[in-house]
């Protein structure tokens, strides 16, 4: 079966795809473009091809001293960035494809690329991204020298990014139905809406995909008509899935490819020393059909031997490390884990100011019914077993960072529970109570209910995790070194897992070793400022001395 692309019936130039500079957009033909602004530094060079800025970045350690007294040292490390300023024409591939998720993401990004326009109960509608960190929201470049009032530049300004309208879409899924009828069996979309992109979703029909049927809902079954042979993980899975990959690739005229997973939770794979432990063992068990491999993780070796960035969008463990160790063996970045679309969302930012607000939470009991076909496999209480740590995980750090209010080891209590309810479809009920204590023996008792559109929430997220990961493809990094000029050999990569893509995530996946960051300010913060420093400025401090100081 061919790989089939989105085709695009909207305005373009040509190859469907805009590269129209005069809206901030970047060209996604490959041509290098700069940002809308330029870093008047001595510290930040422009090039037709790159930009590269010398960073110091500032730390403090943290040591014990004498007497129980702790001795606290300022520490400077200078880093060289590069940043290729090309912007690649850019394929996405879903796994999960004819989802709600998968077919709603790729209805709205044909609709914001014909700028289309819909009748809806309240009036007529127009195409947005909103819920994109990336395409709504800002972030602060500096102060203004007349007004001394912040100047906030669109986030997806401050480097040169993919543009979602230009991404070419295509993927895998083992229901066959094109993505119109799969549209339709999401019930997500407005009608008028589907009416307007129907004709581009019915000519696209997922890939083949692989299906090992423990390790999603036996529920599941009956959608399972589009299935590469095998019933267990084996090489030809692998290479299958890579040549996917390739032949998308050309026939779409790609320059890269970012791969999602969207597909269905699996339940959890068991950590295995001899087959799942190290990248040789996991390679050596697909080639022996062993039956822990899950599907997800098959597309993981595959997408990390391709070369493609993998991302995964649910709970399980699908990077189990053997998979951590093959990636960083290749130099292939993989992400995840679990979009963080709504109630867990909400969740990391209450949760991050109760207790630096000095509030002792006490207990979070965290509900919410759904009725698409993600809540029913979530029905199937090993899947649901996936979801409940990855929804349970989320404040951990920030419970651990205040040791006034807990002693350690002691934390919130804290359930999930999650219900198929099928009358309510996508549009998912949480339903949230904090309790803590306050002031004199005091209480507080907080209660949300938050009607979340998941397809609609998760979505924008999809596009934020592809756009930021295809824009590390294009930064490297050095230890500064004055004297000698190290020519880009020197230069690498961001380690095999992205952690930057935390914000977009419910248990974020970091470096073997290194901290689990679930605060959203915290990821948001790292986000930008990590952009910040590529074009050589300084994070943003909110301490705003100038308007103290005078
Ligand atoms: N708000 C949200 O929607 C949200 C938030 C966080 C995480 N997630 C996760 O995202 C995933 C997708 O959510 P959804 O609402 O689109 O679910 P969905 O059930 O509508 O879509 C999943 C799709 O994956 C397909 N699939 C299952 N196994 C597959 C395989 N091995 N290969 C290829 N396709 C396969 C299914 O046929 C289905 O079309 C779920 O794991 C969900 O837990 C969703
Ligand atoms: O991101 P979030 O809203 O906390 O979590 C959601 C869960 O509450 C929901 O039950 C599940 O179906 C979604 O996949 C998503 O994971």
């Amino acid at each position: 079966m061919a790989p089939h692309a989105e085709t695009d019936a909207g305005p373009a130039n040509g190859d469907g795809h805009h590269n129209n500079n005069s809206n901030g957009r970047v060209a996604a033909n490959g041509a290098a473009t700069r940002p809308n602004f330029v870093v008047n530094s001595p510290n930040v060079v422009y090039s037709d091809a790159d930009i590269r800025s010398k960073y110091t970045y500032r730390t403090t350690m943290v040591t014990d001293g004498e007497n129980g007294t702790r001795v606290v040292t300022p520490r400077e490390t200078v880093y060289d960035f590069k940043v290729d300023t090309k912007v690649p024409k850019l394929g996405v591939m879903l796994v999960g494809l004819g989802g709600n998720n998968g077919t709603t993401v790729t209805a709205g990004i044909i609709a914001n690329r014909r700028g289309l326009v819909w009748d809806t109960r309240n009036g007529r509608q127009a195409a947005n991204y909103y819920g994109s960190v990336v395409m709504g929201s800002t972030l602060k470049l500096g102060t203004d020298t007349k007004t001394l009032e912040d100047v906030n530049i669109p986030f997806h300004d401050v480097l040169p990014m993919v543009h979602p309208n230009d991404l070419v879409i295509g993927g895998w899924d083992i229901s066959g139905m094109n993505l119109a009828d799969a549209m339709d069996r999401a019930k997500v979309l407005e009608p008028t809406l589907k009416s307007l992109v129907r004709k581009e979703l019915a000519a696209m029909v997922p890939l083949p995909s692989i299906y090992y049927p423990d390790f999603i809902a036996a529920n599941q079954e009956d959608r399972a008509d589009n299935l590469i042979p095998g019933s267990k993980a084996c090489l030809a899975h692998v290479e299958q899935i890579r040549k996917d990959i390739r032949d998308f690739k050309a026939a779409n005229n790609l320059d890269k490819i970012i791969v999602q997973w969207t597909a269905n939770t699996e339940r959890f794979s068991d950590i295995i020393a001899g087959v799942n432990d190290t990248a040789d063992n996991l390679l050596k068990a697909i080639e022996t059909g062993h039956e822990e491999v899950s599907p997800s993780t098959v597309f993981a070796v595959a997408c990390i031997l391709e070369g493609a960035p993998f991302i995964n969008g649910s709970p399980q463990n699908t990077f189990v490390p053997g998979a951590i160790d093959l990636a960083e063996k290749h130099g292939a970045f993989i992400g995840g884990d679990d979009f963080k679309s709504g109630q867990t969302k909400m969740k990391s930012a209450l949760v991050d100011f109760l207790i630096n607000a000095g509030i002792k939470l006490t207990s979070i009991a965290s509900y919410n019914h759904l009725g698409n076909n993600d809540g029913k496999n979530l029905s199937s209480h090993r899947q649901f077993r996936s979801k409940e740590i990855s929804k349970s995980n989320v404040v951990d750090d920030m419970v651990a960072a205040n040791n006034v209010l807990y002693a350690k080891d002691e934390h919130p209590d804290h359930v999930v529970v999650i219900k198929y309810i099928p009358a309510v479809g996508d549009s998912k009920r949480a339903m949230d109570e904090y309790s803590g204590e306050i002031f004199l023996g005091g209480h507080q008792t907080i209660s949300i209910t938050n009607v979340c559109e998941d397809s609609l929430l998760a979505s924008p997220l999809i596009i934020d995790l592809v756009v930021i990961a295809e824009l590390m493809t294009r930064i490297q990094w050095k230890l500064h070194s004055d004297g000698t000029a190290q020519g880009a050999k020197d230069y690498k990569s961001f380690h095999s897992v992205l952690s930057v893509l935390s914000y977009m995530l419910k248990a974020p996946l970091t470096p073997p070793g290194t901290p689990v960051i679930n605060a959203l300010a915290k990821q948001r913060a790292a986000l930008a400022n990590i952009f910040r420093a590529c074009v050589g400025l300084e994070p943003e401090s909110d301490m705003t001395l100038e308007h103290k100081l005078f």
